[in-house]
């Protein structure tokens, strides 16, 4: 923590409400504290207050952290290595007074000496006082050893007081695997077993089942083979509230080629090739891949038709969403009444209302992966800026269409970024998204889902909705890519 904060913040030092037995109480929902627990949490909380802030998955960016008070944490592991699973509520200067925080997800590794080959930003220091005085705090995601644990937990189907690992049924786990901590770029931690599994854990955690683990499961027991298999997920109760997923646990895809990736290398041979390889099959393969998931989605879940004044709410929320970005990214601000009509004429186009179900919510060409069958779909959290329950909500499938469509206006872009104007390349870039756009919008209506061509201003809107997103989160998250979304605004808003 930077001096400033550290002078702000206070570190509730009571014990942890829901610190658990050790190892011996599994499987009994027995709960009773565990001597020192309290004192290893207490012992920590100033190392994580330094530490929080630089973690890619921390929310709270920018804004000093005014508060930590543990909500629950169970000891995994005694001993050395030990293991200690904590919910950590954060406060920040400028929470209303009826906000609570955000509560994060720390798996945390206590060592004599840090293990092997873990990376500095992996470590929280050393701890001074309590039961570990002088051991090594460390980020235990990257500690094999460790997460070879929470496997056999997921394995045998453990509860530690308010932890419960809950497996789906089907072929037993193996519980041997270590797991290595994912390199990929991603807004949670994931961590991998063998060519097996792969293990999401949640970072910032709401309560309630977490829309990842309520889609796939939907779509696994659904019998689709366009996600990975769910395997197992483990999950707390958080005061009085339903139980707040922590953890999902899919099948790993060991020869996955990410659709990023592929995406970018074909973008790439832009760039002087006489043959560039064709990307237009493999984005009508993924929108017919995207219908099928919508048509399944359909089947399983709620799904409910907006009526006229909905609908407008509906243009009414993308105009509130725009009016917070404007603030965040004074930017936008020429063309915020060019939006806002854009907006307002998804409304009038669609007097009869929209029907609306439940979506993946944060589509793009990361989140599909390219294995032998064709294209798999990740991560159906949503966008993780929303709440879960406006992630929840059911929307116009569309949504998930002009997400994808904005994710190949990206890939282009990509190829343009940071060199000199080059004309030539601009077109044939663009020529690239839009010749994808059209295939994947094909796909999408060949695979059963509603044609994209018939709804211009739902589509129009949708995408510019999703690039105001995108705005304040390259704003956010990667200040060098903001020209991106905000080239897109330009170009959208001109077509109003
Ligand atoms: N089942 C899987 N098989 C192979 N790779 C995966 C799998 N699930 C996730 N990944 C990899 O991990 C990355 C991050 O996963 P994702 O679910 O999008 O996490 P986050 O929600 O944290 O962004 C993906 O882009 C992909 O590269
Ligand atoms: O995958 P996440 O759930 O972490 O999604 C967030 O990060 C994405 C970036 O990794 C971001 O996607 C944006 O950048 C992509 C290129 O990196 C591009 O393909 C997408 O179209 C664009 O929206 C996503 O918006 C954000 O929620």
């Amino acid at each position: 923590m930077s001096e400033t904060s550290r002078s702000q913040a206070h570190v509730h030092r009571d014990p942890p409400s829901g610190a658990t037995g050790p190892v011996g109480t599994r499987g009994t929902g027995v709960r009773r504290t565990t001597p020192g627990v309290s004192e290893l949490v207490n012992a920590s909380l100033p190392l994580i207050a330094d530490w929080l802030p630089s973690q890619r998955w921390y929310a709270g960016k920018g804004r000093a952290i005014t508060g930590l008070t543990p909500v629950v944490g169970t000891p995994l592991q005694v001993g050395d290595p030990a293991l200690l699973h904590l919910l950590l509520r954060v406060e920040h200067a400028g929470d209303g007074p009826a906000a609570h925080g955000d509560i994060y997800q720390l798996l945390l590794g206590t060592r004599s000496q840090a293990p092997t080959g873990i990376g500095q930003s992996a470590v929280l220091g050393r701890l001074s006082g309590g039961p570990y005085d002088g051991a090594v705090l460390y980020d235990a995601v990257h500690d094999p050893e460790l997460t070879g644990r929470l496997l056999e937990h997921l394995a045998t189907g453990d509860r530690f007081g308010s932890l419960s690992f809950r497996r789906t049924p089907g072929p037993g786990l193996p519980s041997n695997l270590p797991g290595r901590a994912s390199t990929a770029e991603q807004s949670n931690s994931s961590v991998i077993y063998g060519t097996a599994f792969i293990l999401k854990l949640f970072r910032r955690i709401s309560p309630g089942t977490n829309p990842d683990l309520e889609l796939s499961l939907a779509l696994s027991r659904a019998g689709s083979t366009r996600i990975p298999r769910v395997a197992a997920w483990f999950e707390s109760r958080l005061e009085r509230s339903e139980p707040a997923t922590l953890g999902l646990l899919q099948r790993y895809l060991p020869d996955a080629e990410d659709g990023w990736e592929l995406a970018l290398d074909q973008v790439g041979r832009l760039k002087g090739d006489p043959s560039p390889g064709n990307f237009a099959i493999e984005a009508h393969r993924l929108g017919r891949a995207t219908a099928e998931v919508h048509r399944v989605l359909a089947r399983s879940m709620p799904v409910a038709r907006l009526d006229r004044a909905q609908t407008s709410l509906l243009a009414g929320t993308m105009a509130d969403r725009l009016d917070s970005a404007v603030t965040a990214v004074p930017g936008l601000l020429r063309y915020r009444s060019a939006l806002r009509a854009a907006f307002r004429q998804l409304a009038d186009a669609h007097p009869d209302g929209l029907p609306v179900q439940r979506i993946h919510g944060d589509l793009h060409l990361g989140q599909a992966m390219r294995i032998a069958h064709g294209w798999v779909l990740l991560d159906f959290e949503g966008e993780p800026a929303k709440s879960v329950a406006e992630r929840r909500l059911p929307q116009p499938a569309l949504r998930d269409v002009a997400a994808m469509l904005r994710s190949f206006d990206y890939a282009a872009a990509h190829l343009l970024a940071g060199a000199p104007p080059d004309p030539e390349l601009a077109h044939l870039a663009a020529a690239w998204a839009a010749r994808n756009r059209t295939a994947y919008c094909a796909g999408y209506t060949a695979g059963g889902g509603s044609d994209p061509a018939a709804s211009p201003e739902l589509m129009r809107a949708l995408e510019i909705d999703k690039a105001v997103y995108e705005v304040v989160y390259e704003a956010r998250h990667r200040p060098s890519w903001l020209p991106i979304p905000l080239a897109a605004i330009n170009r959208l808003a001109l077509t109003v």
